[in-house]
């Protein structure tokens, strides 16, 4: 355990009290004395840190020595702490330190690219590396928003760049003693986390990838300066640890079953900590980077609309860092230590953009309201008010000491270019305009410890080395007052001569005043009369301009007539000219009045033979009308016919519709009857169908016949049919062959023309119709003797018809 006089520093998320510490050694100044370039090293000198020299007995004298900080311009804060026995020696407040802003555009994302668009196009752009420039479309036509900060960093600027600005100055305050605090602040997907923590999976061990963001950068150099001081005999600690504030609730993101922590308002030494959060001791930058790994892994994250891996928390990564230095002549260790925190803000998102439901939602709403008491703290103390409402959440209040309290603060407000942001992108830069205002009051943070008689003679030494400088600082101040006094006195002096001579100016400036009134009047008159000189000068000078308007009609009147003047006589000699010719004319209209009367005669010889040819012309023309209007009426004649054959024809059409409809139903009939007939000569045609099966039939029959002719003229004797009897019964079946036979002649005229033909009248008997009558003959001259046994039968060529078969049987 380390002795400690003013109480062990407090932990990762304790605030180290050291600045409060009464008393101060010697030794510590000795001690501080050795490095007073680290805050004179402050980067650019952007960050001068005034003096103000504030021992016990100048905390009285603070005003008069204000007053002298203009006149001690060489000592830096630290400076002074080193030379005047700095913070140590004062109780006093410490100079007020304003928060460095700075602005970082990102690129537009490929999201916002390929949305194009308002998305796609830029609206934000820098000027001149300190100030920032947004044209909100929507406000076309007025002056865009421009607001200076720290510096402004565009889309360009890569990591090292920002570290060098500024993370840098961060690692020199830290190894001074001061508390130091980096937030991140800006709407979703701004590029908050890319800042502050950026890329480390692709760090190795003892390198840096060009991704990695401020506090790898952080703590690469600070280990680097570490490792320098440490040869020098200066003893370091570094602890850390990460905490995560998420949907109000406080975990450790170094170990994850510390959960639901509580913020702590402790002791002066302490400040506000994380009650049990863990701290993890690192001796380099990659144990920082594996610390930073493992509790970013641990972060509650979600991919949203506006961010894929969007940071759904708030996280406090923080170390403390103790220096320990052993003064050799002394015996006392001299402390230093400061808190460094780095802190990556939730994005306040718009929920209706983002499109936040469920869990999501709660988170976005738990941000937003962190977020807007951020925002009223921020104005709390920019407005100077006397109560600031860090308790109204858990992010403020374990922030307390970084906004307004015991820091060396800087903010870096990151923004999308984007025209879709740019409501987002003005509230980023209206907090981070309000941020700049905020004063904290950092003081080296540093402490002495050693055994009980080092810290007596280290006590005595401060003591003497005070009242020296109390003798100094009250002779400087007898001083300064005598002069006073004398300047004083002389301007008391200069008071009473300047008094009497003001009494001599009131008299020559009543004087003066009645002078001044009398000239009033005089003036008044004069002006009256000028007043009533210059409306006579007016109504002169309207007489005047009548004038000269006359005068020029005048003057253009006489022109008029001297005009018509000369015309007029221009008309007299013309006229006098003419009176001339006139005569001549006259003397030649004598000499031609023969000639004329004489043309006369023949122009009206002329003009009888005209009225003839006119008379004439008179007539064609009374002809012509006349024919005309034969023509007319014939032209009318002719349209009434016409108009006639109209009618006509339109009757006719009209008849023709009518007959055609008859038509029409008359072939209707026709179809009908057609189809009837077209039925009846289907009916006819089976019926000839089965007349031409039995006329096959009768035909073999006839066969049969002709083979028995053929063999009854052949033979005598009955055919062998009868069996060689001649019985009766014999002739009597001879005799139905001959009937059956007679039947089949019957048919002759259709068996004659093959088909249902009709023999035409006169046409011959068929042979087959021949042979039948040869087979009646012979059957009847044999069977019934006849006295006309013969039957006639009709030559082929016969002209005589052939007896009926009814006549014959
Ligand atoms: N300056 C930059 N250059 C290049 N890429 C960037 C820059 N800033 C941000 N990005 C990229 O934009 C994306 C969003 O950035 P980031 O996650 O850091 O936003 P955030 O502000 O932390 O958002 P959230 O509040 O939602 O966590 C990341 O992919 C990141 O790499």
């Amino acid at each position: 355990m380390r002795p400690s006089v003013a109480g062990t520093p407090g932990g990762c998320a304790g605030t180290p009290g050291a600045g409060r510490t009464p008393a101060r050694s010697r030794s510590i100044l000795a001690g501080a004395a050795s490095r007073p370039r680290l805050a004179a090293r402050a980067p650019g000198g952007i960050h001068s840190e005034p003096c103000s020299p504030r021992g016990r007995a100048g905390a009285s004298l603070a005003d008069s020595c204000d007053g002298l900080e203009a006149a001690l311009p060489a000592l830096s804060l630290y400076d002074d702490a080193c030379s005047s026995g700095g913070p140590g020696t004062g109780t006093g407040a410490p100079a007020a330190d304003a928060i460095r802003v700075f602005v970082r555009v990102r690129p537009l994302s490929a999201r916002e690219q390929a949305a194009g668009g308002a998305a796609a196009r830029a609206c934000v752009s820098v000027a001149q590396e300190r100030a920032v420039v947004l044209a909100d479309p929507a406000k076309a036509g007025q002056e865009p928003f421009v607001a200076s900060f720290d510096h402004v960093f565009g889309p360009e600027a890569g990591q090292e760049e920002l570290y060098a600005a500024v993370g840098s100055q961060m690692v020199d305050n830290c190894m001074a003693g001061f508390n130091s605090s980096i937030f991140v602040y800006g709407q979703t997907g701004a590029g908050k986390t890319h800042t502050i923590t950026g890329d480390v999976s692709r760090a190795e061990d003892g390198a840096l990838a060009e991704q990695c963001g401020l506090t790898l950068r952080v703590f690469r150099q600070l280990f680097d300066r570490i490792t320098g001081e440490e040869r020098d005999g200066v003893r370091y600690t570094v602890k850390c640890c990460y905490a995560e504030i998420y949907n109000e609730e406080i975990t450790d993101l170094l170990n994850p079953g510390g959960c639901g922590l509580a913020i702590r308002d402790g002791d002066a030494h302490r400040g506000v900590f994380v009650e049990h959060l863990s701290e993890h001791m690192a001796v380099n930058a990659d144990d920082v980077m594996r610390l930073i790994q493992k509790g970013s892994a641990n972060r509650h994250t979600a991919a949203t609309r506006m961010n894929e891996r969007s940071s759904r928390s708030h996280s406090v990564f923080t170390a403390v860092v103790e220096a320990h230095e052993r003064q050799p002549d002394s015996g006392v260790t001299n402390v230093r230590f400061a808190k460094l925190n780095l802190i990556d803000l939730a994005g306040g998102e718009r929920v209706g953009k983002s499109g936040a439901t469920g869990d999501q939602l709660t988170e976005a709403k738990s941000i937003n309201k962190s977020l807007t008491t951020l925002g009223r703290v921020v104005t709390a103390l920019t407005e100077g008010k006397s109560h600031v409402p860090y308790r109204d959440s858990r992010l403020t209040f374990l922030l307390k000491e970084s906004l307004g309290g015991n820091s060396k603060t800087s903010l870096v407000a990151c923004v999308s270019p984007s025209e879709e942001s740019v409501q987002e992108t003005f509230s980023t830069l209206v907090f981070a305009a309000g941020a700049k205002k905020i004063r904290n009051r950092a003081v080296v943070n540093q402490d002495t410890v050693g055994d009980v008689k080092a810290l007596q003679l280290e006590n005595a030494r401060l003591q003497r080395e005070l009242a020296k400088r109390e003798d100094v600082l009250a002779a400087e101040l007898r001083q300064q007052l005598t002069l006073a006094q004398a300047a004083a006195a002389a301007a008391e002096q200069r008071a009473s001569a300047a008094e009497e001579r003001s009494q001599q100016l009131e008299v020559v400036l009543n004087e003066n005043h009645v002078a001044l009134q009398q000239r009033n009047a005089e003036l008044a008159l004069v002006t009256k009369e000028v007043e009533e000189t210059k409306a006579t000068c007016q109504l002169l000078q309207k007489d005047r301009e009548q004038l000269i308007d006359h005068n020029a009609a005048l003057a253009e009147r006489v022109e008029q007539l001297s005009g018509c003047l000369e015309r007029s006589e221009q008309a007299m000699r013309r006229l006098q000219q003419d009176v001339v010719a006139a005569a001549e004319h006259r003397a030649a209209a004598a000499a031609g009045q023969q000639a004329a009367e004489e043309e006369a005669r023949g122009v009206h010889a002329e003009l009888e033979r005209v009225g003839a040819e006119l008379a004439q012309a008179k007539a064609a023309a009374e002809e012509g009308e006349r024919k005309e209007k034969a023509l007319r009426r014939e032209v009318e004649q002719l349209l009434s016919d016409l108009r006639k054959q109209q009618r006509e024809a339109a009757d006719s059409l009209e008849l023709a519709a009518a007959r055609e409809g008859r038509l029409r139903q008359e072939l209707a009939q026709l179809s009908e009857v057609a189809a009837s007939r077209a039925a009846q000569l289907q009916e006819a045609e089976s019926r000839l169908a089965a007349e031409t099966v039995a006329t096959t039939k009768y035909r073999r029959m006839v066969g049969e016949i002709g083979k028995l002719i053929d063999w009854a003229q052949s033979t005598s004797p009955l055919p062998p049919t009868l069996g060689g009897r001649t019985s009766p019964a014999g002739y009597s079946s001879l005799l139905g062959y001959g009937r059956r036979a007679h039947g089949l002649l019957r048919l002759e005229p259709l068996l004659s023309f093959g088909g249902g033909e009709k023999a035409p009248a006169g046409t011959p008997i068929s042979p087959l119709g021949d042979a039948s009558n040869q087979a009646r003959a012979l059957l009847g001259s044999r069977a019934v003797p006849s006295p006309k046994p013969q039957v006639q039968v009709a030559s082929p060529s016969g002209r005589s018809p052939a007896p009926s078969p009814s006549k014959v049987w």
